[in-house]
C-alpha cells in the first residue's frame, strides 16, 4: 500500500499515535451518533419502540447525505489525501461507524498497542466478541505494525488461534510487532489479551506490494 510518509519507529524513537482519535468535528460526532444508532438498535425493545418511525428518520438521514456526496472516484482521492492515516477504516477511522474504533500508539519497542472495550455489535457466541471481528482487528493491527517498522505490503496468510473467548464489555489490549522480513515477505505477530490472558494470537505473511493511491 502506498502510505505516504507514514510515522515509523525511526522516525519517532520515543514512539506516536499512529492512528486517529475521534475529535470534536462534526463528521466524528455524527459517525459516533451512528455508533450509537448500530448499537440501540440492536438493543431495544422490538414490540415497543417506534421502529416505523425511526426507519423513516433513518432514510430521511441517508437521503440528506447522498444528496450531498461527490463522485465516488472523487471522495476516494479525498480519503487517501493524507499522510498515512486513514479516518474511512473500519478498524481504526473515527469517521466509519462500523470501526469501534481502535486507537493504536506505535511504541518505542517496535511494537504497536491500543486499548478496546468491544460491545453488542461486535457480539459472535452469547457475550463473546466475534471471531472474524477480532480476525479484522488484528489483521489491521499487524498492516499499521509494518508501516510504524517501516516495510509494510497485503495480507498474503493470516493464520488465526483463538485460544479462549474474548470478552464484550471488558477492556481488550490489541498488539502486533513486525518480527522479520525476507525480501518481500513479511512476518508480523499480534494478539488480543483481556485481564492479561491471550485470547487471541496471530502470525501473518505480508508481501511488500504497492497499491496506488486514487488520484
Ligand atoms: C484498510 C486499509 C487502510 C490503509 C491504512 C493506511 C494508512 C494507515 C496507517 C497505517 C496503516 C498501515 C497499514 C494498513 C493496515 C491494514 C491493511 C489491511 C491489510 C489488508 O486488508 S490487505 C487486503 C487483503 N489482501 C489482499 O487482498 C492480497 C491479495 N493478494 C495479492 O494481491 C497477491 O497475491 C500478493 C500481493 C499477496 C502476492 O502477489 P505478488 O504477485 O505480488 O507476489 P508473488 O506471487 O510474486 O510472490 C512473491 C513471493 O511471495 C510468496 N507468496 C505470495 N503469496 C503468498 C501466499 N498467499 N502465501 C505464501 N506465500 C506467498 C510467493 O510464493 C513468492 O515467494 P518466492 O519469492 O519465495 O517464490
Amino acid at each position: 500500500m502506498d502510505l505516504g510518509n507514514h510515522p515509523t519507529v525511526e522516525s519517532h524513537s520515543d514512539g506516536t499515535v499512529l492512528t486517529s482519535a475521534p475529535q470534536d468535528t462534526p463528521v466524528d460526532r455524527a459517525t459516533a451518533a451512528a455508533r450509537r444508532v448500530l448499537e440501540a438498535l440492536l438493543l431495544t425493545d422490538r414490540a415497543n419502540a417506534n421502529l416505523e418511525r425511526v426507519a423513516e428518520e433513518l432514510n430521511g438521514i441517508a437521503e440528506h447525505l447522498e444528496q450531498h456526496a461527490p463522485e465516488v472516484r472523487e471522495r476516494m482521492v479525498d480519503m487517501w489525501s493524507g499522510e498515512g492515516v486513514t479516518r474511512h477504516d473500519p478498524v481504526t477511522g473515527p469517521e466509519n461507524a462500523i470501526a469501534p474504533p481502535l486507537v493504536l500508539a506505535g511504541m518505542a519497542d517496535g511494537s504497536v498497542r491500543g486499548e478496546v472495550t468491544l460491545t453488542i455489535p461486535y457480539q459472535g457466541p452469547p457475550g463473546c466478541v466475534h471471531g472474524g471481528v477480532s480476525a479484522l482487528l488484528l489483521d489491521h493491527t499487524l498492516g499499521v505494525a509494518n508501516a510504524w517498522a517501516g516495510k509494510d505490503g497485503m495480507t498474503a496468510q493470516l493464520n488465526v488461534r483463538y485460544h479462549r473467548p474474548t470478552p464484550l464489555f471488558r477492556p481488550l489490549t490489541v498488539q502486533g510487532r513486525q518480527e522479520s522480513v525476507d525480501g518481500r515477505k513479511i512476518h508480523t505477530i499480534g494478539s488480543i489479551t483481556a485481564d492479561g490472558e491471550v485470547c487471541v494470537s496471530v502470525e501473518g505473511l505480508f508481501i511488500d506490494k504497492k497499491v496506488p493511491r486514487p488520484r
